[in-house]
């Protein structure tokens, strides 16, 4: 009898490093391939906030028209469903008699929840699931229990082997349906903003995303990074992998392996350590977020504590827009907006101004982050903020950035602020001060006679 597989593309959008689409080429006779946009994701969230930007939609949608050429190249195609995952899935299963689904293990609670949803749905059905998006396997870890930080986490997995990464497959088992049903086609239109930032121009899928690695690997900045690595601006100061790295174009054993081949080649360094220091932080929160669950996304984080915060509409979307009293936030937020991208020192001091300077809830912060960034990953996006926020990861707890400092360290002669003109100063931060708010008589009495 023949055996028909089906593959659930989620964050792994490539066929290189993919030891599912191995596995299913070497156990069935055709093969679906299937990825599935969430109309979910257009709609607003509990933040009030789409989780999809015209940018980030952009590198989506090239990475996809990617992956279905990739696929091509070994004898497949992908259909992309605009459908909720467990109906569109249960659906096609039904239709084609599936026998088995795969897909990338995926440390995000609602993407776990829906996994478990389908097992539900389609019982007899085999469901393989494989550790594509990590350095290490989950099997592997040398603990039980997560550690509460970075460092004790890093000194257990720093030294273990990394698997190395397979190639890409010659060829995978055809496809079950006739060529004209599985064009990539979109049925939702939505628009895909073009412009870039010259300075930023991210490109969506594998092929761009193994140019670049090339590129980075072939350059001397990889003995540069840790000097700059905390730079505002300029393609050069960090390695740029995270867009690539979110959607799966690329794998993080494949930068692992050219970062290792880059050492051998030109010398191990400092900065060439700390890139493999940064991929451990990524690991941690990978991990992270597959231990904590939904506390995750919790007010309180997983330290139970509660931030001295509350929401704030229109301090909230000064922030968005870049119109805070802080011109170094107004060019970072305007960077973000305008590129889907910011780098790790710009994040840090718009969280930290978020929090701290406008006493604004963190989750819409993250919620805003999500919408934008490229990057976006649940796991690195979520627990980066908590650590920010004062409830995650971090042992000092809450982070507080001098906003004067920071400008004069990060952007000494203005130049940032300058390129997103975001120089406007003595912005009030409310447009109502709290003395000018409409009091009703009675209460103005009370208030008189208390504070007698
Ligand atoms: C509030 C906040 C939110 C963030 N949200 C995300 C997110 O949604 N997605 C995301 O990939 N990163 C996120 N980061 C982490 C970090 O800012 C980005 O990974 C980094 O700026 C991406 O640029 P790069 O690839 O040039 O990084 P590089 O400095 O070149 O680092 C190399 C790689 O290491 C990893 N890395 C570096 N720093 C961190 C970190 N602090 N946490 C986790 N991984 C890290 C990334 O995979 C990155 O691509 C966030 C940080 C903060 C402070």
């Amino acid at each position: 009898m023949r055996r028909i597989g089906l593959y659930w593309f989620g964050n792994d959008l490539r066929v290189h490093d993919n030891a599912n689409l191995q596995q299913a080429s070497a156990v069935v006779d055709q093969l679906l391939c299937v990825y599935c946009l969430d109309p979910a994701w257009l709609a607003p969230n509990q933040y009030g906030m789409a989780n999809l930007s015209s940018q980030r939609w952009r590198f989506l949608k090239e990475a996809l028209q990617d992956l279905d050429r990739n696929l091509q190249q070994a004898g497949q195609q992908l259909l992309v469903c605009y459908a909720a995952p467990v109906a569109a899935i249960s659906a096609l299963v039904a239709k084609h008699a599936v026998s088995v689904v795969y897909r990338s293990r995926h440390v995000g609670f609602q993407e776990r929840q829906t996994w478990q949803a389908l097992q539900k749905r389609l019982p007899g059905l085999r469901f393989v699931e494989s550790d594509t998006q990590t350095l290490f396997n989950l099997k592997d870890l040398p603990f039980a229990q997560l550690p509460q930080a970075f460092t004790p986490f890093k000194d257990l997995v720093e030294h273990l082997p990394v698997d190395h990464p397979l190639p890409p497959p010659d060829a995978l088992p055809p496809c079950p349906a006739p060529k004209s049903d599985w064009l990539l086609n979109f049925p939702v239109y939505l628009p895909a903003t073009s412009a870039l930032d010259p300075d930023m121009a991210f490109h969506g899928g594998e092929t761009a995303g193994k140019k670049h690695l090339k590129a980075y690997f072939h350059s001397s900045h990889p003995n540069h990074y840790k000097d700059r690595r905390n730079g505002l601006d300029g393609w050069e100061n960090s390695s740029k992998f995270s867009p690539w790295l979110a959607h799966g174009n690329l794998s993080v054993r494949k930068i692992y392996a050219e970062l290792r081949r880059y050492e051998q080649e030109n010398g191990a360094n400092e900065s060439t350590y700390w890139l493999y220091f940064e991929l451990l932080w990524r690991e941690y929160f990978q991990w992270y977020a597959q231990q904590y669950g939904k506390q995750l996304f919790a007010f309180r984080g997983i330290q139970q504590r509660k931030p001295l915060t509350c929401f704030y509409p229109e301090r909230f979307q000064k922030w968005c827009n870049g119109y805070t009293p802080y011109p170094l936030v107004n060019a970072c937020m305007k960077q973000l907006k305008a590129t889907g991208y910011m780098s790790n020192r710009a994040r840090q001091i718009v969280a930290s101004c978020l929090v701290n300077e406008l006493a604004v809830d963190w989750r819409f912060g993250a919620a805003y982050f999500e919408q934008h960034l490229l990057d976006y990953d649940v796991a690195s996006n979520w627990g980066n903020w908590q650590y920010l926020a004062g409830v995650g990861a971090d042992p000092r707890g809450q982070r507080h950035f001098d906003m004067e400092k920071q400008t004069r360290l990060y952007d000494p002669q203005g130049k940032f602020i300058q390129k997103w003109q975001a120089e406007v100063r003595n912005l009030p931060l409310d447009s109502v001060d709290a003395a000018d708010w409409p009091v009703d008589p009675a209460t103005a009495k009370l208030a008189s006679i208390l504070s007698a």
